[in-house]
């Protein structure tokens, strides 16, 4: 590149959620170079201006939106204009070349058919970033609006081009600027779906800049003190530290029992455990299928520690003797977890159970957005009570099933807590002797359900589709409610949440799926998809498993039809695209080292069939985050709301989806899961369920949620929905929506 050993490359990111992937193509096209990544709205224009000469090279990445919007491009808008004291090399990728092409003269456009997560073929002549790349190679493309360079060709040429035939015709997918360093492609060499020559075209970029620097003689100004303090904390892979160091240095054992002659399922763990019995606070973390397998019974008591959170506050509520609310001062809720957990990882148990002890609860959706920076648009408007986003309970004694080896795991984090063991152990025994059969009772009664209005549902699918046409969104997760209200439990009968989930456990059995009562919440939950898994460190992995492309199942859809529908460009550009926003999301915590292991397989389940991914990474071994306990709780925090339920580019598909749904989703699009005491953790998306809030004065004590209908009632709500794209069918997708809702519904035997 320029003259310097170690190249240095800014990438600006204009708020797209496929940035990390595309900084770790240029990491992985150019090793030894140094990165910098910022927003496209960080520095005014004047100040980045000033630091461009330190770099050798610019990457100006996708984003939503037009080239044209002042708010969409940011700063990105200038940099084509520099003058040539502080000129530097810069290649564009999709908005990025738009912007170039619009700024220097040439026309913007919508395609007639946008295409988004879709493959082409790039015809090319083999010419400056295209050299040694075969012409056809495949490349993925995520664009509305694309560019007519008729009137610039003074300036630009194209170099590469593909056909969309009677689509739209021949459309520009590679320029370069004619007298400056300047380069750029249309498509996303990063995408998990283009071939080799996304490196390619990004390693040619790198000896195209390193020809230019050598011609013009010019060197990079030394990275001195200004540079450091405006642009540090740019730097990419972060090479954070553990955010909190353990206070704890003896390491005590979990005390443990292992029983593994007792054939017992979850259901009856948990009976014997006493989940009917009151309606204190209960957990049960179930794999009530394949490819789940533990299965995690939580035995809480009045002074198990509570941690509750409303989005936004300055103070989280921590109950154990009483409530007491504590300020958060300088710092925030998912630093402050981070800050506790480590008076507790002093535990070591048997390392074959992935939980030896530790917080299990949820974060809501809310909570999620909040830490995107987006407003709260329902709440603000409504301003009204609402129970916590983040509802969270330390666990100390638990009983963990292996559903491959059968074994019973009884565990405690209490000093001398044998007796506890044993009568568990005891209480175990009999269950199995009795042989209590832990079938549900059949609901007696009849629900009023209110489903979402189908009209109102198709016309927001086709009002998001306005929003993926205008290049604001490459794919809308697009959501509806629905409330069923049944006879308040009275005496543990039919009507009580528990025999609500054993119901939905029958009628759709899920590999992550939950039964939870915290507080005033109650959650049954047969949620098909994990969100994020990560094992103890050190040797740390973490894994997603996102979920996109539904089929419901029936006797005309076998697996070879579901296959043949889900092989589609249609679905498989759903699932890619969700793919490669968490492919962003895992890089933006782990580094350079995330691979998508699986690519699109179709699993089976009761009601659908559902086409699944699985990408993994790990911190890279020069790291300290080796040893980091903290960071699947930190990649919690970076990569919710979960991609599959929001879309990409997830912060601006977040924004218009509030515009498009009606109320807020709740604990719907959160997550459910543990952390646990050795550093592992599992959470699993909050879909296929329900939840509802009861009448309780809320440890903060400042509110209060009133049941309705003079407490005779329980409501529960249901969420569902579905990806839409630019390819969505509107009646589909209300169908699709209503297989998924009605998985659920079946519990409640209407
Ligand atoms: C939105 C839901 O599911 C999400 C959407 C899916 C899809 O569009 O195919 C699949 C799984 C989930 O990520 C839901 O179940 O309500
Ligand atoms: N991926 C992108 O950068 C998209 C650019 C622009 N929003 C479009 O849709 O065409």
């Amino acid at each position: 590149m320029d003259t310097s050993t170690q190249p240095r490359i800014l990438v600006i990111d204009s708020y797209d959620s496929f940035t990390f992937n595309l900084a770790a193509l240029v990491l992985k096209a150019t090793p030894n170079a140094k990165l910098y990544i910022i927003k496209n709205d960080e520095l005014p224009f004047d100040e980045l201006s000033t630091f461009l000469p330190y770099f050798s090279a610019v990457i100006v990445g996708p984003g939503p939106g037009s080239p044209l919007y002042p708010n969409d491009v940011g700063v990105v808008k200038h940099l084509w204009h520099v003058a040539s004291d502080i000129l530097v090399p810069i290649f564009g990728v999709c908005l990025g070349l738009q912007s170039l092409a619009v700024e220097h003269g040439a026309t913007l456009k919508r395609l007639n058919v946008v295409k988004h997560g879709q493959v082409s073929a790039i015809s090319h002549h083999g010419a400056e970033i295209f050299e040694d790349v075969p012409n056809n190679c495949l490349a993925v493309r995520y664009h509305s609006l694309h560019v007519d360079i008729t009137n610039a060709t003074a300036k630009l040429e194209e170099l590469a081009w593909s056909d969309d035939g009677m689509e739209n015709g021949r459309v520009v997918m590679g320029l370069r600027h004619k007298f400056k360093p300047f380069w750029a492609v249309q498509y996303h060499p990063e995408s998990v779906c283009t071939d080799s020559n996304g490196v390619s075209v990004i390693q040619n970029f790198c000896r195209l800049a390193t020809r230019w620097w050598a011609s013009t003689k010019k060197t990079r100004i030394p990275w001195d003190r200004a540079a450091t303090e405006k642009l540090n904390h740019a730097a990419w892979p972060h090479r954070s530290t553990p955010r909190h160091l353990s206070y704890n240095v003896q390491k005590l054992p979990v005390c443990t029992r292992i029983i593994s002659h007792l054939n017992l399922s979850s259901t009856q763990v948990a009976e014997a455990l006493g989940v009917n019995e009151s309606r204190d606070d209960f957990i049960l973390l179930d794999s009530a299928s394949s490819p789940g397998r533990y299965c995690i019974i939580g035995s809480l008591h009045k002074h198990s520690q509570r941690i509750s959170y409303h989005a936004g506050d300055s103070y989280l509520v921590h109950s154990q003797f009483c409530d007491s609310a504590i300020s958060l001062e300088s710092t925030d809720f998912w630093t402050w977890m981070s800050r506790f957990m480590t008076f507790f990882d002093h535990w070591v148990g048997d390392p074959r159970i992935p939980f030896w002890g530790g917080f299990v609860g949820y974060i809501n959706y809310e909570l999620a957005v909040k830490e995107l920076q987006c407003g709260l648009k329902h709440r603000d408007a409504e301003s009204k009570q609402v129970a916590p986003d983040a509802n969270l309970v330390f666990v100390e004694r638990s009983v963990v099933i292996d559903n491959h080896t059968g074994n019973i795991s009884i565990q405690s984090l209490s000093f001398d807590d044998d007796k506890w063991i044993e009568e568990v152990a005891c209480a175990l025994e009999r269950t199995a002797t009795v042989k209590t059969h832990s079938m549900s009772r059949k609901a007696k009664y009849s629900p009023e359900i209110q489903y979402p209005d189908r009209e109102l549902y198709i016309s927001r699918v086709k009002l998001a589709q306005e929003y993926l046409f205008a290049g604001e969104s490459y794919e809308l997760c697009l959501t509806a409610r629905t409330h069923i209200k049944v006879p308040k439990d009275i005496d543990g009968a039919s009507s009580s949440s528990w025999e609500l989930y054993k119901r939905l456990k029958e009628v759709n059995p899920a590999p992550y799926a939950a039964y939870l009562r915290l507080g005033s919440t109650t959650l049954a939950s047969s949620s098909p998809e994990r969100f994020l898994s990560y094992s103890r460190p050190p040797n740390q992995k973490l894994q997603l498993r996102p979920i996109k492309g539904t089929v419901r199942k029936g006797a005309d859809v076998t697996f070879q039809e579901a296959e043949r529908i889900l092989r589609s460009p249609k679905e498989i550009g759903e699932n890619l695209m969700i793919v490669d926003l968490i492919r962003h999301d895992l890089h933006g915590v782990v580094g350079q080292n995330v691979e998508c292991e699986e690519f699109c397989s179709i699993e089976e389940y009761e009601t659908l069939w559902q086409m699944v991914s699985v990408i993994e990474g790990e911190p890279s071994s020069s790291t300290p985050e080796k040893s980091n306990m903290q960071l699947g709780w930190e990649m919690l925090q970076r990569s919710l709301p979960p991609g599959s339920m929001t879309g990409a580019p997830k912060k601006r598909s977040v924004q218009i989806l509030q515009d498009l749904e009606d109320d807020e989703r709740d604990l719907y699009s959160g997550v459910v899961g543990y952390w646990d005491v050795g550093g592992a953790g599992d959470w699993s998306v909050v879909i296929r369920s329900c939840f509802k809030h009861d009448e309780r004065v809320f440890p903060a004590g400042d509110s209060m949620l009133t049941a309705k209908d003079g407490n005779q009632f329980d409501e529960w709500v249901l969420g569902s929905g579905g990806a839409i794209t630019a390819l969505s069918d509107p009646v589909a997708e209300w169908e699709e929506m209503m297989v998924k809702l009605k998985s659920v519904v079946r519990a409640f035997n209407p």
